[in-house]
Protein backbone atom coordinates (compact mmCIF):
# COMPACT_ATOMS: atom_id res chain seq x y z
CA UNK A 1 0.00 0.00 0.00
CA UNK A 2 1.68 2.87 -1.17
CA UNK A 3 0.38 6.03 1.22
CA UNK A 4 0.86 9.53 -0.35
CA UNK A 5 0.15 12.64 1.61
CA UNK A 6 -0.53 16.37 0.20
CA UNK A 7 -1.56 19.48 1.18
CA UNK A 8 -4.62 19.90 0.20
CA UNK A 9 -7.76 18.55 -1.91
CA UNK A 10 -6.56 20.16 -5.16
CA UNK A 11 -3.34 18.38 -5.00
CA UNK A 12 -5.11 15.19 -4.30
CA UNK A 13 -7.18 15.55 -7.14
CA UNK A 14 -3.87 16.78 -9.62
CA UNK A 15 -2.18 13.47 -8.54
CA UNK A 16 -4.72 11.40 -9.26
CA UNK A 17 -5.42 12.68 -12.51
CA UNK A 18 -1.95 12.12 -12.99
CA UNK A 19 -2.12 8.38 -12.85
CA UNK A 20 -5.04 7.93 -14.78
CA UNK A 21 -3.42 10.74 -17.23
CA UNK A 22 -0.62 8.21 -17.21
CA UNK A 23 -2.93 4.85 -17.94
CA UNK A 24 -4.74 6.24 -20.63
CA UNK A 25 -1.69 7.02 -22.36
CA UNK A 26 0.01 3.72 -21.85
CA UNK A 27 -3.11 1.62 -23.00
CA UNK A 28 -5.77 4.31 -24.50
CA UNK A 29 -8.51 0.74 -24.37
CA UNK A 30 -8.37 0.78 -20.40
CA UNK A 31 -10.91 -0.21 -18.64
CA UNK A 32 -11.73 1.90 -16.02
CA UNK A 33 -13.52 1.61 -12.67
CA UNK A 34 -14.79 5.19 -11.54
CA UNK A 35 -16.75 6.56 -8.53
CA UNK A 36 -19.18 8.81 -7.15
CA UNK A 37 -19.48 10.86 -4.12
CA UNK A 38 -17.96 14.56 -3.35
CA UNK A 39 -14.19 13.36 -3.45
CA UNK A 40 -13.34 12.41 -6.84
CA UNK A 41 -15.24 15.50 -8.74
CA UNK A 42 -12.11 17.54 -8.73
CA UNK A 43 -9.98 14.68 -9.94
CA UNK A 44 -12.62 14.44 -12.62
CA UNK A 45 -12.60 18.19 -13.77
CA UNK A 46 -8.35 17.87 -13.74
CA UNK A 47 -9.41 14.81 -16.30
CA UNK A 48 -11.99 17.24 -18.51
CA UNK A 49 -8.85 19.55 -18.75
CA UNK A 50 -6.21 16.95 -19.80
CA UNK A 51 -8.74 15.75 -22.28
CA UNK A 52 -9.46 18.60 -23.44
CA UNK A 53 -5.39 19.22 -24.13
CA UNK A 54 -5.05 16.48 -25.70
CA UNK A 55 -3.12 14.79 -23.38
CA UNK A 56 -4.73 11.56 -23.91
CA UNK A 57 -8.56 10.59 -25.59
CA UNK A 58 -11.55 8.11 -23.43
CA UNK A 59 -12.41 7.41 -26.98
CA UNK A 60 -11.53 3.47 -26.66
CA UNK A 61 -12.29 3.28 -22.61
CA UNK A 62 -14.58 1.03 -21.13
CA UNK A 63 -15.96 2.06 -17.62
CA UNK A 64 -17.13 0.49 -14.76
CA UNK A 65 -18.62 2.44 -11.71
CA UNK A 66 -18.77 1.24 -8.32
CA UNK A 67 -22.53 1.47 -7.83
CA UNK A 68 -25.68 2.52 -8.23
CA UNK A 69 -28.87 2.95 -5.74
CA UNK A 70 -31.63 0.40 -5.89
CA UNK A 71 -34.40 2.28 -7.44
CA UNK A 72 -33.38 5.12 -8.92
CA UNK A 73 -32.96 4.86 -12.61
CA UNK A 74 -30.42 6.97 -14.92
CA UNK A 75 -32.75 10.26 -15.16
CA UNK A 76 -32.82 11.03 -11.64
CA UNK A 77 -30.78 13.53 -10.50
CA UNK A 78 -29.77 11.69 -7.12
CA UNK A 79 -28.70 8.41 -9.45
CA UNK A 80 -24.89 7.98 -9.64
CA UNK A 81 -25.77 6.95 -13.68
CA UNK A 82 -26.99 10.95 -14.03
CA UNK A 83 -23.65 11.94 -11.65
CA UNK A 84 -21.29 10.47 -13.99
CA UNK A 85 -22.89 12.18 -17.18
CA UNK A 86 -23.02 15.65 -15.57
CA UNK A 87 -19.45 15.10 -14.06
CA UNK A 88 -17.62 13.42 -16.71
CA UNK A 89 -19.01 11.63 -19.42
CA UNK A 90 -21.09 14.26 -20.56
CA UNK A 91 -17.67 16.67 -21.13
CA UNK A 92 -15.20 13.88 -22.98
CA UNK A 93 -14.98 12.10 -26.33
CA UNK A 94 -16.20 9.07 -24.15
CA UNK A 95 -18.10 6.37 -26.32
CA UNK A 96 -21.19 6.58 -23.58
CA UNK A 97 -21.99 3.06 -25.01
CA UNK A 98 -18.87 1.44 -23.45
CA UNK A 99 -19.76 3.71 -19.70
CA UNK A 100 -21.67 1.37 -16.95
CA UNK A 101 -23.36 1.85 -14.16
CA UNK A 102 -25.27 -0.67 -12.23
CA UNK A 103 -29.03 -0.66 -13.17
CA UNK A 104 -30.37 0.98 -10.22
CA UNK A 105 -33.51 0.09 -12.19
CA UNK A 106 -33.00 -3.47 -12.60
CA UNK A 107 -36.54 -6.11 -12.42
CA UNK A 108 -34.40 -8.70 -11.51
CA UNK A 109 -32.14 -7.17 -9.33
CA UNK A 110 -29.95 -10.72 -8.78
CA UNK A 111 -29.68 -11.38 -11.83
CA UNK A 112 -28.61 -7.62 -13.10
CA UNK A 113 -25.51 -8.03 -10.30
CA UNK A 114 -24.07 -11.33 -12.00
CA UNK A 115 -24.58 -9.98 -15.42
CA UNK A 116 -22.30 -7.05 -14.50
CA UNK A 117 -19.51 -9.40 -12.95
CA UNK A 118 -19.98 -10.99 -16.23
CA UNK A 119 -19.11 -7.57 -17.95
CA UNK A 120 -15.90 -6.40 -15.89
CA UNK A 121 -14.98 -10.08 -16.74
CA UNK A 122 -16.13 -10.06 -20.50
CA UNK A 123 -13.85 -6.70 -20.42
CA UNK A 124 -10.71 -8.25 -19.73
CA UNK A 125 -11.61 -6.91 -15.91
CA UNK A 126 -10.46 -3.15 -14.45
CA UNK A 127 -7.37 -2.00 -15.15
CA UNK A 128 -6.97 0.74 -12.42
CA UNK A 129 -10.35 1.31 -10.41
CA UNK A 130 -10.79 4.97 -8.38
CA UNK A 131 -11.39 4.36 -4.86
CA UNK A 132 -13.54 7.40 -2.39
CA UNK A 133 -14.17 6.25 1.46
CA UNK A 134 -17.08 6.54 3.41
CA UNK A 135 -16.21 7.94 7.07
CA UNK A 136 -17.34 4.82 8.41
CA UNK A 137 -14.47 2.73 6.05
CA UNK A 138 -16.85 1.64 3.29
CA UNK A 139 -15.66 1.72 -0.52
CA UNK A 140 -18.30 1.14 -3.18
CA UNK A 141 -21.40 0.78 -0.69
CA UNK A 142 -19.77 -2.17 0.94
CA UNK A 143 -20.88 -1.19 4.58
CA UNK A 144 -18.82 -2.46 7.33
CA UNK A 145 -19.24 -6.34 7.91
CA UNK A 146 -19.61 -6.50 4.32
CA UNK A 147 -17.50 -10.06 3.38
CA UNK A 148 -13.88 -9.08 2.39
CA UNK A 149 -14.80 -11.49 -0.57
CA UNK A 150 -17.92 -10.35 -1.51
CA UNK A 151 -19.30 -9.72 -5.31
CA UNK A 152 -21.11 -6.90 -7.17
CA UNK A 153 -24.77 -7.40 -5.02
CA UNK A 154 -27.65 -5.70 -3.45
CA UNK A 155 -26.14 -4.35 -0.30
CA UNK A 156 -28.19 -2.04 2.50
CA UNK A 157 -27.06 1.54 3.59
CA UNK A 158 -25.97 1.89 6.91
CA UNK A 159 -28.05 4.83 8.85
CA UNK A 160 -24.98 6.77 9.43
CA UNK A 161 -24.32 6.53 5.32
CA UNK A 162 -28.28 7.50 4.66
CA UNK A 163 -27.60 10.44 7.18
CA UNK A 164 -23.85 10.93 5.27
CA UNK A 165 -25.73 11.23 1.81
CA UNK A 166 -28.50 13.31 2.89
CA UNK A 167 -27.38 16.11 1.91
CA UNK A 168 -27.79 15.32 -1.95
CA UNK A 169 -31.53 15.03 -1.85
CA UNK A 170 -33.99 17.32 -1.11
CA UNK A 171 -36.54 17.65 1.78
CA UNK A 172 -39.39 15.10 1.86
CA UNK A 173 -37.49 13.43 -1.34
CA UNK A 174 -37.26 9.58 -1.86
CA UNK A 175 -34.25 8.49 -0.87
CA UNK A 176 -32.75 4.80 -1.57
CA UNK A 177 -31.58 2.81 1.59
CA UNK A 178 -30.56 0.08 -0.88
CA UNK A 179 -27.75 -0.16 -3.74
CA UNK A 180 -26.23 -2.21 -6.27
CA UNK A 181 -22.56 -2.19 -5.50
CA UNK A 182 -19.31 -3.76 -6.90
CA UNK A 183 -18.28 -6.24 -3.80
CA UNK A 184 -14.88 -5.81 -1.76
CA UNK A 185 -13.40 -9.24 -3.80
CA UNK A 186 -14.78 -7.48 -7.08
CA UNK A 187 -12.62 -4.41 -6.10
CA UNK A 188 -9.47 -6.34 -5.18
CA UNK A 189 -9.42 -7.61 -9.12
CA UNK A 190 -8.67 -4.35 -9.94
CA UNK A 191 -5.43 -4.01 -11.24
CA UNK A 192 -4.22 -1.05 -9.70
CA UNK A 193 -6.69 0.88 -7.40
CA UNK A 194 -6.25 4.45 -6.10
CA UNK A 195 -8.37 5.50 -3.47
CA UNK A 196 -8.34 9.57 -2.53
CA UNK A 197 -9.60 11.12 0.84
CA UNK A 198 -9.81 14.78 1.93
CA UNK A 199 -10.72 16.60 5.05
CA UNK A 200 -10.79 15.71 8.57
CA UNK A 201 -13.65 14.03 8.78
CA UNK A 202 -11.97 10.50 6.68
CA UNK A 203 -9.14 10.62 8.99
CA UNK A 204 -10.35 7.71 11.38
CA UNK A 205 -11.68 5.87 8.43
CA UNK A 206 -7.72 6.56 6.87
CA UNK A 207 -6.11 5.67 10.43
CA UNK A 208 -8.00 2.26 9.99
CA UNK A 209 -7.55 1.31 6.49
CA UNK A 210 -3.98 2.04 6.46
CA UNK A 211 -2.96 0.87 10.04
CA UNK A 212 -5.41 -1.06 11.21
CA UNK A 213 -6.30 -4.74 11.41
CA UNK A 214 -7.39 -6.19 8.05
CA UNK A 215 -10.98 -6.44 9.22
CA UNK A 216 -14.43 -6.39 7.64
CA UNK A 217 -15.51 -3.50 10.04
CA UNK A 218 -13.12 -1.28 8.08
CA UNK A 219 -13.98 -2.34 4.37
CA UNK A 220 -11.45 -0.58 2.67
CA UNK A 221 -8.55 -2.22 5.00
CA UNK A 222 -9.15 -4.93 2.63
CA UNK A 223 -6.80 -2.70 0.34
CA UNK A 224 -3.93 -3.90 2.22
CA UNK A 225 -4.13 -6.88 0.30
CA UNK A 226 -4.10 -5.89 -2.68
CA UNK A 227 -0.57 -5.44 -4.48
CA UNK A 228 -0.93 -2.12 -6.13
CA UNK A 229 -3.31 0.77 -4.20
CA UNK A 230 -2.45 3.74 -3.90
CA UNK A 231 -4.00 5.65 -1.04
CA UNK A 232 -3.69 9.62 -1.66
CA UNK A 233 -5.16 12.16 1.05
CA UNK A 234 -4.73 15.40 2.28
CA UNK A 235 -2.85 16.77 5.55
CA UNK A 236 -6.07 16.49 7.40
CA UNK A 237 -7.42 13.06 6.19
CA UNK A 238 -3.81 11.78 7.27
CA UNK A 239 -3.99 13.49 10.96
CA UNK A 240 -4.90 10.61 12.64
CA UNK A 241 -1.87 8.20 11.25
CA UNK A 242 0.89 7.16 13.94
CA UNK A 243 3.42 6.93 10.86
CA UNK A 244 3.08 9.83 8.57
CA UNK A 245 6.51 11.03 8.23
CA UNK A 246 7.83 7.46 7.33
CA UNK A 247 4.97 7.86 4.15
CA UNK A 248 6.07 11.14 3.21
CA UNK A 249 9.86 10.18 3.52
CA UNK A 250 8.99 6.79 1.27
CA UNK A 251 7.58 9.16 -1.44
CA UNK A 252 10.44 10.70 -1.46
CA UNK A 253 12.41 7.96 -2.08
CA UNK A 254 9.91 6.58 -4.65
CA UNK A 255 9.94 10.00 -6.33
CA UNK A 256 13.78 9.65 -6.74
CA UNK A 257 13.77 5.94 -8.10
CA UNK A 258 11.11 6.84 -11.03
CA UNK A 259 13.25 9.88 -12.29
CA UNK A 260 15.86 7.38 -12.02
CA UNK A 261 14.59 4.66 -14.28
CA UNK A 262 12.72 7.55 -16.16
CA UNK A 263 9.05 6.70 -15.55
N1 LIG B 1 -21.07 5.11 -2.51
C1 LIG B 1 -20.36 6.31 -2.31
C2 LIG B 1 -18.90 6.00 -2.07
O1 LIG B 1 -18.35 5.44 -3.25
C3 LIG B 1 -18.16 7.26 -1.66
O2 LIG B 1 -16.79 6.98 -1.51
C4 LIG B 1 -18.73 7.79 -0.38
C5 LIG B 1 -18.01 9.01 0.16
O3 LIG B 1 -18.47 10.16 -0.46
P1 LIG B 1 -17.80 11.59 -0.37
O4 LIG B 1 -16.65 11.57 -1.33
O5 LIG B 1 -18.88 12.52 -0.80
O6 LIG B 1 -17.39 11.78 1.03
O7 LIG B 1 -20.09 8.14 -0.64
C6 LIG B 1 -20.95 7.15 -1.18
O8 LIG B 1 -21.45 6.41 -0.13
Amino acid sequence: MKVIILKDAAAVAAYGANIFKKQLQKKPDSVLGLATGSTPVALYKELIKLSEAKEFSFAGVTTFNLDEYLGLDGEHPQSYRYFMNEQLFNHVDIDKSKTQVPPGNAQDPVAACNDYEADIDAAGGIDIQLLGIGRNGHIGFNEPSSSLASRTRVKTLTLDTINDNSRFFADGEYQPHLSITMGIGTILESKKVVLLATGASKADAIAATVEGPLTAACPASALQLHQDAVIIIDEEAASRLADQAFYKHIEVENQKLEERLGL
